[in-house]
């Protein structure tokens, strides 16, 4: 069978679901699963956007076979050479022999670092603000160098038609809406979409950055990104480039506190829970709280980017900071993240480095310390507990 949907009169999206990979890049989970988006144009040229996960081959050619009906491609624009839309590029080749590649330079380094140079004959090279004529449109190359991987490029038609790559994606895949003015994006898309940036494109903000720049003043209509659905009313598009412009530049969406907790034997969870108690006290409204044991890193760190205050623990493991935690804040790090306001719960029983090896992960990330550290010895005492309900004061005062 093929599905596809018909977006405009001569525009397709011609994507399949994915519901079996347990983890996108075999790191982040996907309980929702994803999609991979490829799109057609069928103007007086026919032309291919990005291919999808060559796992899902069969599913996609019936799809595209069935939109191209007795037509053949005559271009095949790669905006992204990472393997879940480009696997499948040697086959849809093979089977499109006038098919012309159309990348830039390190498109096609990398095209021939996965699969030779067996194409070389077929490359149409652009370079930044080019543009080529596929008939009733023109398509300009705009490139986004590292909004995810180096080659990465956006292609603006003169319909106002974007293709943007990875960016405007989102993890899950498309429950019938393949469009965001089908469903209310703040509830059933926006903590997913944040995931995926956040985790995956979020230490890139700064050429983020700089490719919402080289979009302003254009007409943009519709985005199409290759995971999620497309977006195609105006509001959306501007609520989703908003967001991206606050994720792009590091800033919190929210005032609220995130708690990053780990504890052994419940001790410095007791804690971490009093202060989300106290800090409720205090008027704080969002407080969510992790135990990073627990929970899969991706959605702790979507929710350090989302809020303004990070509240982590540092426990004292064999004289060295609790290894999941260890990790965990390697990883936030690693996403980039930056100018929130931290504060610290340590815990030993007799000694060691926790409160300073974390300290020194973190030590790139630009914090403003909110209150004093409370170091508790193994459990929480009367002397403590009073130091918590100060912390939650400071913390709830660093909001005003
Ligand atoms: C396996 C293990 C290793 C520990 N290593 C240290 C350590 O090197 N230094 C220290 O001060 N406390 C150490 N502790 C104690 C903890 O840091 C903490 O004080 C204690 O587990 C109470 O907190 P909790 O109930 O939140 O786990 C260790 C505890 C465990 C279970």
């Amino acid at each position: 069978m093929f599905f596809y949907q018909q977006l405009e009169n001569d525009l397709y999206r011609i994507g399949v679901n994915d519901r079996r990979t347990a983890r996108f890049e075999n790191m982040f989970p996907m309980p929702d699963g994803v999609s991979y988006n490829s799109y057609l144009i069928k103007d007086e040229k026919k032309v291919l956007f990005d291919t999808v996960d060559a796992s899902f081959i069969n599913d996609f050619y019936s799809n595209l076979n069935h939109a191209l009906g007795e037509d053949k491609l005559d271009y095949l624009v790669i905006t992204h050479m990472e393997p879940d839309h480009s696997s499948a590029i040697n086959m849809v080749l093979k089977d499109h022999p006038d098919c012309k590649l159309v990348g830039n330079k390190k498109t096609f380094q990398f095209l021939e670092q996965f699969f030779g140079d067996e194409f070389k004959d077929r490359y149409l090279e652009v370079k930044n603000g080019e543009t080529l004529e596929i008939g009733k449109r023109t398509l300009e190359f705009i490139f986004a160098p590292m909004v995810h991987w180096p080659e990465v490029m956006f292609v603006l038609s003169s319909e106002g038609e974007l293709f943007s790559a990875d960016a405007f994606g989102t993890f899950g895949a498309i429950e019938g809406h393949y469009s965001s003015d089908l469903i209310d994006m703040d509830r059933a898309f926006i903590d997913e979409a944040r995931r995926y940036y956040i985790n995956i494109v979020g230490k890139q903000g700064r050429s983020v950055i700089a490719i919402l720049k080289k979009l302003e003043g254009k007409e943009v209509k519709m985005i199409l990104p290759l995971h999620g659905p497309i977006h195609r009313q105006k509001d959306k598009i501007e609520y989703f480039i908003e967001k991206y412009k606050t994720w792009g530049s590091f800033e919190s969406e929210e005032d609220g506190v995130l708690i990053a907790y780990s504890s052994m034997y419940g001790n410095t969870e007791e804690a971490a829970d009093m202060l989300a108690y106290e800090l409720s006290e205090n008027g704080v409204k969002n407080i969510h709280i992790y135990d990073v044991s627990e929970y899969d890193y991706s959605y702790i760190i979507s929710d350090a980017h989302k809020f303004s205050n990070f509240v982590y623990t540092a426990i004292n493991y064999n004289t060295d900071l609790y290894p999941r935690m260890d990790a965990f804040l390697r990883e936030l790090v690693c996403t980039g993240f930056q100018n929130r306001k931290v504060s610290v719960i340590t815990n030993m029983s007799w000694g060691g480095r926790a409160e300073k090896i974390a300290e020194e992960i973190l030590e790139s990330s630009k914090l403003e310390k909110i209150g004093e550290t409370i170091s508790l010895k193994s459990s929480l005492d009367e002397e403590k507990v009073g130091e918590i309900k100060e912390l939650a004061k400071a913390i709830a005062d660093s909001m005003k």
